[in-house]
C-alpha cells in the first residue's frame, strides 16, 4: 500500500469525503462540490509527517508527549480498512477503519488496544464514531492450595480421624481446601519483606556479627533482603482521544463559535493560565491556543464556507480545542503557509483534560456530527 492510499466515500451530487490511509486523515469533505476542510498548501504527503489540514485522529497522547511525537502516533500510523464505503438503504455512505496496536506503537506506548473509526457521510453532514478497545486478558487467576501435613504417629492403623461424616471425596488424601482471593486493582505493588529469625544463643552478650562492616543501619534488627519481583505488565491504559479538525473558512476573524460561554479554559499561549469565558461567542484576532473544558454538545461556527454555517455536535467528548496560529507562530510550522492563517479554524472535540482509564476488557465510545446549515 503506498504512502497515501486513499478511500473515498461518494453519496453523489458531488459530495465526498476523501480519508487518507496515513493516520485516517480526513483530507476532504465536499458538499454540493465545496470542501468544508481546510489543507494547507505546503502539507506533506510522505507518509511520515501527520498531515497538515483535514481532520488528523490525535490518540493516545494530545500535546507533547515523553513516549513519541505530539499528539501521538494515531495520526502517523498505517490504518486498517475494516469496511470499504457501502451504501445505506438511506442513500448515505459508511465506511469503517480500525487501528490495533503493532510493533511500531508498541515502540512508544507498550499497550493493547484497538480503534474503530466509522464514518458516515450523509447529504449535508459527516458522522464520525470512534471505539476505544482495551483488548486485555484480566489478570485475576484461580488456583489450588493445600497444606500437605505428615503427622507422625506410632501406628497410622490406629488412628481415627473426624470431621469428614458426609462429605464427598475424590482420592484417598486429607485435603484442606483454602479459598484465596486476589483483590487488587492495581497489579503494581510495593512491599516490605523480612525474615524475622530468633536464634537460640546462650548469651546474646558474647555473640559476634559479621557482614556489616560499613553499612548504613536504622535499627537492631538484622534484615535479609529479598528481592520480589512481579512480572505482570500493566494492562490497564488511560489515554486522550480528540478529532484535530481544520475547518476552511474565508476569513477566521469574521467567524463566530458558541458554546463556550462560562467554560474554564487552558490558555496555551498564556503558559497554560486557566481562565473562564465570559463571552457568548468565541472570536479568533491573535495566535489562539486553548483547551476549553466541559463544552455544550454543540457548537455553532458562523460564516464558514460561502457564509454558511458549521454544526459541530459531539457526544462523549467533553472538551474543545481552538487553535490557529496567527501570522506570527504559522511562520514556525513549515508545513503550513505564511498566509494561510486567516483561511482556517481548528474546532477539535476531544477528550483531554481527564484522560479515559480503560480497565482490561472494556471499551470508550464517542462521536461527532458535522453538518453545513
Ligand atoms: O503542529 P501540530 O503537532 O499538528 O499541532 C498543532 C496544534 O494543535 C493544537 O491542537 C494544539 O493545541 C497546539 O498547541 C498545536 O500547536
Amino acid at each position: 500500500m503506498a504512502a497515501t492510499s486513499v478511500v473515498v466515500l461518494d453519496r453523489g451530487n458531488n459530495t465526498t469525503c476523501t480519508v487518507n490511509l496515513f493516520g485516517a486523515t480526513v483530507v476532504s469533505w465536499r458538499v454540493n462540490n465545496q470542501e468544508q476542510l481546510f489543507v494547507s498548501k505546503q502539507a506533506v504527503f510522505d507518509g511520515k509527517r501527520a498531515i497538515r489540514g483535514g481532520i488528523p485522529f490525535v490518540f493516545p497522547q494530545f500535546g507533547q508527549w515523553a513516549f513519541g511525537p505530539q499528539h501521538g502516533f494515531a495520526r502517523i500510523a498505517r490504518w486498517h480498512v475494516e469496511k470499504m464505503p457501502e451504501r445505506l438503504p438511506s442513500g448515505d455512505v459508511e465506511a469503517v477503519f480500525s487501528l490495533m496496536d503493532d510493533d511500531f506503537t508498541r515502540s512508544m506506548w507498550h499497550f493493547q488496544f484497538r480503534l474503530t473509526y466509522r464514518l458516515i457521510l450523509r447529504e449535508k453532514e459527516l458522522h464520525f464514531n470512534i471505539g476505544v478497545y482495551n483488548p486485555s486478558k484480566e489478570l485475576t487467576f484461580s488456583c489450588q492450595l493445600l497444606l500437605h501435613t505428615y503427622f507422625k504417629v506410632p501406628d497410622v492403623r490406629r488412628c481415627q480421624i473426624t470431621g469428614m461424616h458426609g462429605c464427598m471425596f475424590i482420592d484417598k488424601e486429607l485435603h484442606f481446601n483454602i479459598g484465596v482471593y486476589n483483590p487488587s486493582k492495581e497489579l503494581t505493588f510495593s512491599c516490605q519483606l523480612l525474615l524475622h529469625t530468633y536464634f537460640k544463643v546462650p548469651d546474646v552478650r558474647r555473640c559476634q556479627i559479621t557482614g556489616m562492616h560499613g553499612c548504613m543501619f536504622i535499627d537492631k534488627e538484622l534484615h535479609f533482603n529479598i528481592g520480589v519481583y512481579n512480572p505482570s505488565k500493566e494492562l490497564t491504559f488511560s489515554c486522550q482521544l480528540l478529532l484535530h479538525t481544520y475547518f476552511k473558512v474565508p476569513d477566521v476573524r469574521r467567524c463566530q463559535i458558541t458554546g463556550m460561554h462560562g467554560c474554564m479554559f487552558i490558555d496555551k499561549t498564556r503558559e497554560g493560565t486557566v481562565y473562564q469565558e465570559g463571552r457568548e461567542v468565541v472570536t479568533i484576532s491573535e495566535w489562539t491556543d486553548r483547551i476549553y473544558q466541559n463544552t455544550m454538545q454543540e457548537h455553532i461556527i458562523t460564516n464558514v464556507v460561502s457564509g454558511r454555517k458549521m454544526r459541530i455536535q459531539k457526544y462523549n467528548f467533553p472538551d474543545t480545542v481552538i487553535w490557529n496560529p496567527w501570522s506570527e507562530y504559522a511562520k514556525e510550522i513549515p508545513d503550513f503557509g505564511d498566509d494561510e492563517f486567516p483561511n482556517m479554524v481548528c474546532v477539535e472535540a476531544g477528550r483531554v483534560a481527564t484522560p479515559i482509564v480503560l480497565l482490561p476488557g472494556t471499551a470508550f465510545e464517542a462521536s461527532q456530527i458535522l453538518q453545513v446549515m
